[in-house]
């Protein structure tokens, strides 16, 4: 058996994708409401027009949901809660599944589980997927990062299924990076279509957020192939340039200067704010992380960042 803890679009996606594979599965809701009509209509309202196998069980007791391997599928901000709250989830793999950096310590996911349950085994799955490509069974590839190699490949056979092929890393630190700033990229090449400035600036903005990201990877000890894999450029190009994307959505709306639904999860937000201060920290040049986080905090207009970033001192590429 899986478990998965929380029930909302990408956790109940993976449940439906490893349940078809023939998994016994057990999502757990925090809320036990939402939970029993969950498991009652087989339905989740966050992943429209998808249907719960048998073999999924959704819960709200905790104790029943754990097996051995767990995934984590809450907001990167609620990851630490969870793991604080449950004491019991020592000595579990723990295969986190957001994606983010955590403001305050300025942790990725695989990070904090270690931070909070050193005991633990920790991983990370992440790359180019939207929810409702998994649920509905599209072709898609994933990174999945653990530094214990036994562990890993088990993990690999486990997880594969005929629609999911799963790629394997022990670059932990290069693989929550490359899934965290990509939301924070996603965010402005958003802005920038909003904001009508074309197609070639998106361009240049996933480009040279690339180079951020590879920045800020290789100051933190990453493998830069991680950055080009899945975790980073696969997931980079996906989310930049699909309105399926929740930060690329989330940045059209601030770029057009329209109100976004703020129950809706962004992660890029956050993790602007904390990739932005991380760089100050470690004197990192992410120039475009910055600018987001100077809209985000509206001590910036949209059009004084796409200018201030056009200004700056020439570069060799
Ligand atoms: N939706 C997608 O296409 C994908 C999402 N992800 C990542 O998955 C993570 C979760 O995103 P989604 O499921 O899409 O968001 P969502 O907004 O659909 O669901 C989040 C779920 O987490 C639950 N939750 C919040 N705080 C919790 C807590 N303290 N304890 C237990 N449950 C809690 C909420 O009740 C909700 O059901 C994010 O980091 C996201 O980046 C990754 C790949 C694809
Ligand atoms: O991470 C994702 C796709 O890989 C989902 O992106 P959003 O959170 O922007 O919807």
């Amino acid at each position: 058996m899986i478990s998965i803890l929380g029930a909302g679009a990408f956790g109940t996606a993976l449940a439906v994708a490893f349940a078809r594979n023939g998994t016994p599965v057990s999502l757990w809701a925090r809320d036990a409401v939402a939970a029993k009509t969950m498991q009652d209509t087989r339905q989740n309202t966050r992943l429209p027009n998808v249907n719960l196998p048998e073999t999924v069980s959704v819960t709200a007791d905790f104790a029943s949901a754990i097996a051995d391997v767990v995934l984590l599928a809450v907001p990167m901000q609620k990851l630490r809660g969870l793991l604080e709250t449950h004491p019991e989830l020592s000595g579990h793999t723990l295969v986190a599944c957001c994606k983010g950096v955590e403001l305050g310590t300025q942790l990725g996911p695989v990070a904090v589980i270690r931070d909070v349950l050193p005991d633990a085994t920790p991983g990370i799955l992440t790359g180019p997927s939207f929810a409702s490509d998994i649920a509905r069974g599209l072709p898609t590839a994933l990174t999945l990062a653990i530094a214990d190699d036994t562990a890993g490949k088990a993990l690999q056979k486990n997880l594969t299924s005929p629609n999911i092929r799963i790629y394997r890393t022990a670059d932990t630190v290069g693989a929550e990076l490359g899934g965290a700033l990509k939301n924070v990229i996603a965010i402005a090449c958003g802005i920038a279509i909003g904001a009508g400035f074309g197609d070639s600036a998106r361009a240049a903005l996933m480009t040279r957020g690339y180079a951020e990201m590879q920045r800020m990877a290789r100051a933190l000890g990453a493998q830069p192939e991680t950055l080009s894999g899945l975790s980073g450029f696969g997931d980079l190009t996906l989310t930049c340039s699909s309105e399926q994307s929740r930060n690329y959505r989330f940045g059209l709306s601030l770029g057009r200067g329209e109100d976004f639904d703020p129950s809706v999860t962004v992660e890029g937000a956050a993790t602007a704010r904390a990739a932005d201060a991380r760089a100050k920290s470690m004197d990192i040049d992410m120039p475009i992380t910055a600018a987001v986080v100077a809209v985000l905090d509206g001590g910036l207009q949209i059009r004084d960042a796409m200018e201030m970033l056009l200004a700056r001192p020439p570069k060799e590429e």
